[in-house]
This record gives C-alpha cells, structure tokens and sequence, in this order.
C-alpha cells in the first residue's frame, strides 16, 4: 500500500495511521520512567500501592487451557518487606498436572500456529496497553511481592511494556518476505515457522519484565507454552495471567503452571512434546536443564532447543586517569541497586593502584547516602533481599569476605521484620578469592587493586561468567583496548553495568552466563522459530 508522504499522520493509541491508508506502526521507542520527584506521580504511585494492599493474601489456581484448577498443596508468597504479610496463596502443580498443561499448549497449537503473524503482534499491542494504563499497580505488585523499591519496580514494568511493543514489531519484520538472492527460473522463498510447545521458567529478579518478554516472545512466534513461574514471584505472574485474559489471549496459549522447580522442572524439560525451554535463572539450574533436554525421550522427534541465561559476575574497571565521581556513581548504582540482586550487579570493582583509595573513599560516601528500607517507602533505596535463603546465604557470604579482605562499610544485617542487609563493602580482596568468583545475588561489594590496565582486564576475565562489565577511563586506546579484550556479552563504557534497554541494548551473556541469546535484540525471535525454503522452478 502506498502511504501518501504529504498525507497529515494522526495516531490512535499506539498506531499511526496516514489518511485513507493502511494503518503503519509507530516506530519503537522504550516506556519513559516514572519521575518520582514530581508530586502528582509520588500521588498516583501511593494510590496504587494502597490498592495492591488492599488486595493482599488472595489465592491463585493454575490455569490449563480453560480450566482454572485449585490443588492442596499451595505456597503462601509474602512480603520480604515485611515478612508476616502475606501476599498471596498460590496452588502448586504435580507432575499430573504438567503432563495435562504441556498437552493443552499441544492442542493449542494446532490454532495458535495458524493465527498470523500481525494478529499475534497485536495481542501484544493490546496486552502492552493494557499494561501501560495498569503500569503503577503492577508496579506496586512488585513492590510487596519482590521488594523492588519504586524506581526498580517501575523500571521492571517499563520493560516488560518495552518487550511487547519490541518483539510485536520483530514479528511482523520477520513476516515479511525475507531476501534470498535471485535465481534465474527459480521462485525461492524462506519464511518462518513456530516451534511448537515450549516451557518457559522465568527467575524471580525481574518477575515482570523477563517473565513477560521470554512468554511473549515466544507466543509472538506462533508457539504455545507453559509458564512455571519463579515460586517467589507467582503472584505476580498470576496478575499477568489475568491481563493476558483481557487482552484476548486465547485458552491454552499459555498455560499457567506454578509448582516447585523440583517437582515439575525436570519433568517439563524431559517431556517428549517439549519442543524448546526457554529459561533465566542460575547457571547450576541452567546447566541440568541444558543436560536433561539432551537426552531424547521415546516418542520424541526432535532435538529440544534450549535458550538459558543465566548468573553474572560483573566488574567495573576504574582507570587511573578516570573520573572518579563518575566511576563511584556508576559502581554504587550497579552493586545495590535493587540490593544487588541483577544478573548484571557489579560485584567487583577493579581499580588502578593510583586511583584505588580515592574510588573507594568516594563509594563509601555515596553508600552512606542510601537508606535501607521497605520497598513500599518511597525514601528507601535499597529494599530487602528475596527470602530467608537468600539472607542467610549472603550473610554467609560477608562471613567469608570478611577473611578475605576487609570490610570497611556495611557487613551487617538490616532492621528486623524483613530480610534487609546492609550494602557492603569489601577492600583488599584477591582476584581468586571467593568472593571474587562466586555470584553473591546481594548488596555485597568486593575491591581488588590492579597494577595496571592489563591486569585489570585480566582480572575481569578470570571468572567462568561473561555476562556484564564496564570500564570508568578517558583514555581513548584502553577503552579500544577494552572492547576487544573484555569478554562480557554486555560491555558499557563511562556508565553503571546494570540497565539494559530493550531494542538499546540487547542483553545476553558469554561462557556460564549463558547462550548469549540477546533478549530485547534483532536475532531473539528466530531462537523460537525455525525456517523454512521453498523452492519453485519455473
Ligand atoms: N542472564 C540473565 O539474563 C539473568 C537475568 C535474571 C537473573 N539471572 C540469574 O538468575 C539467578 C537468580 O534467579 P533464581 O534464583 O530465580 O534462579 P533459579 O535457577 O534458582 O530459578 C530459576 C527458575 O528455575 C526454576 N527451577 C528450579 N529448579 C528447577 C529444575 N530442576 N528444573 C526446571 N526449573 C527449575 C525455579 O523455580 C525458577 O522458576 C541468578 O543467578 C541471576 O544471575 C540471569
Ligand atoms: N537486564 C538487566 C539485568 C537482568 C538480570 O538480572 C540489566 O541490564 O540490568
């Protein structure tokens, strides 16, 4: 259709349409942030927070096609905030039921396949808006169910919106006919084709954003899926089960299927309908899926595919001629934002002996700053980390960072009634100690002094992740040197480690960070599809 250049555009939601033509997409642009220093937003965040409240302690059922089904066995979600209040009450699936939820996605699948690529597109349109007016109460959900301060959580539901609108537009790009050279007599033709059923296993870290872009990334294709939300965060997923239900998602696309990783993981994986996992989570949870989808099942026709993302160990090289404000900012933003608990936190910051004492003086201002608190405060800037096991297992860590350096910030627990940790700070630290090597998930922060620039990469390299890093240096040859030496699938410059915008930055790691898969990037859909040629002589 030819759009008229002169013809006056005029947009209606999130679609541009040119007078008497076809309507066109606007072009992708990422959700803007909430600006919390205005009052009015300040207003509107705590009316949300108060609804959301007031809906605590519900109970969730699974969902199999159309059936909505309540089981005895539950889990109660509660507030790491505040950890007497309980969030919800979630049913939790057998095996039984995950057999009955992987063959829903495979009747589904016959029709979903069918539905074509622009009307997949727009159930993400419509989800993505439906979102964008609900933003803040979804963000209040991951206020009291993940203990994401308010800037966090609205940043998570920023981007789960971000990932609709993104692979919505991916989808209809790669609808179109793709370029093959020509042939002289010959009609060829590639297009792509879904998989088939997938099972998706989100973490609980970004429970919206990741969750809501691996699902619908993976519908968009034409696939169908059975969601097993991360335990922490069911609640959550359960409120996007409802959204996806007002945005017209049809029985069975999605199948919602909370239950422990234990009890139903290795089951779903080994299915033989599985056709593909697409996961987020720790490498050691990564790795036995990555294993038991090798072993093919009787019955079984294909070769699962597996996408896996998985733990971080993300430094921060400060050069000595750096600015040395800025490489603080950028290291206090990326160890405690949201207490560290990112795949891409920055646990190590590797700074040149002649700028080593002077960083850290200047972290530890900047740490000062930071209120410790409950998630629904909007004067807290680091919330609470996860559950118990989390807590004891990052106090365990600054147990151990205490005989491999020294602690000169932090290093306690919080106030009690939720599981708050002081951000911490460790100096001295040796680049194989534990703590430099292990993925603490926590506001914990090791330094290690660098001889020199070399060194520093090396030091950044010595780890078996490759997910995140970034180098503080106004020196035009070390950060060359950098962008080909620093083995991260995400490598920032001048700037915190942590942040990625979908479309912006694709996002993806190397070595036991994962498949590199690149969420939020050009090549991400084809990891849901394969592709078919056809070829017609003439
Ligand atoms: N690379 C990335 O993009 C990225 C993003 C976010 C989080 N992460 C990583 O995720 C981890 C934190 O998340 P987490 O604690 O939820 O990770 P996790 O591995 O404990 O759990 C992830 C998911 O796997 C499920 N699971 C557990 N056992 C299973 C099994 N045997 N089979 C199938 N599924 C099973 C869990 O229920 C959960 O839904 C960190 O290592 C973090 O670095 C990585
Ligand atoms: N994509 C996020 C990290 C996701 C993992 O936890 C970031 O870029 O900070």
């Amino acid at each position: 259709m030819k759009i008229e250049e002169a013809a006056v555009p005029f947009t209606l939601g999130k679609i541009l349409f040119s007078r008497g033509e076809m309507p066109m997409r606007e072009p992708y642009q990422n959700e803007p942030f909430t600006d919390f220093t205005i009052s009015d937003r300040i207003d509107e965040f705590q009316e949300a927070l108060r609804k959301v409240e007031s809906e605590l302690g519900k109970e969730y059922l699974i969902k199999i096609g159309a059936d909505r089904i309540e089981t005895t066995t539950k889990r109660r979600s509660i507030n790491p905030s505040q950890t007497t209040q309980l969030v919800g009450i979630v049913s939790q699936a057998d095996q039984a039921l995950a057999h009955k939820a992987i063959l829903a996605a495979a009747a589904a699948f016959d029709h979903w396949k069918r539905i074509a690529p622009s009307a997949r597109s727009r159930m993400l349109y419509k989800a993505a808006a439906i979102l964008r007016r609900r933003k803040h109460e979804f963000s209040a959900w991951l206020v009291y169910e993940a203990g994401k301060t308010w800037a966090e959580a609205d940043a998570d539901t920023a981007e789960a919106i971000d990932f609709m609108e993104y692979y919505g537009r991916e989808m209809e790009r790669l609808s179109e006919r793709q370029p093959l050279v020509p042939y002289p007599g010959e009609d060829n033709e590639l297009f792509y084709i879904p998989l088939g059923v997938g099972v998706i296993i989100p973490p609980w870290n970004f429970p919206l954003a990741i969750m809501v872009g691996m699902t619908m990334a993976a519908i968009v294709a034409g696939n169908t899926v059975v969601l097993k939300p991360a335990s922490a965060t069911a609640v959550i997923a359960a409120k996007f089960m409802e959204l996806l239900e007002e945005a017209g998602l049809p029985d069975g696309v999605v199948n919602f299927l909370p239950g422990s990783g234990t009890e139903i993981g290795d089951y779903l994986v080994e299915h033989p309908l599985t056709r593909f996992i697409c996961f987020t989570g720790s490498r050691e949870v990564g790795l036995r899926i990555n294993e038991k989808a090798a072993i093919v099942q009787q019955d079984q026709k294909w070769i699962k595919r597996v996408v896996a993302e998985m733990g971080g160990k993300d430094t921060i090289i400060v050069d000595e001629d750096a600015d040395l404000d800025l490489a603080a900012e950028a290291i206090t933003a990326s160890a405690f934002g949201y207490a560290g608990q990112k795949c891409s936190a920055c646990s190590r910051a590797v700074v040149l002996e002649a700028a080593y004492d002077a960083v850290i003086a200047k972290v530890i201002e900047r740490t000062k700053l930071l209120k410790v608190g409950k998630a629904n405060e909007l004067s807290s800037h680091i919330g609470p980390v996860i559950d118990e096991r989390a807590y004891f297992s990052i106090l365990k860590y600054i147990e151990v960072g205490r005989s491999e350096g020294t602690v000169v910030y932090g290093g306690s627990k919080g106030a009690s009634g939720g599981y708050f940790i002081e951000p911490t700070i460790i100096k001295d630290v040796e680049p194989y100690a534990r703590i430099s090597q292990e993925e603490i998930f926590g506001p914990v922060l090791a330094f290690i002094r660098a001889a020199n620039f070399e060194a520093a990469i090396d030091i950044a390299n010595n780890t078996e992740y490759g997910l995140t890093g970034a180098v503080i240096s106004r020196d035009r040859s070390k950060l060359e040197q950098a962008r080909e030496q620093f083995h991260v699938g995400n490598l920032y410059f001048n700037r915190k480690c942590t942040g990625a915008l979908v479309g912006v930055q694709p996002f993806g790691g190397f070595n036991m960070s994962g498949t590199d898969s690149k969420a939020g990037g050009r090549d991400y859909l084809l990891l849901f599809m394969q592709s078919k040629v056809v070829t017609e002589r003439f």
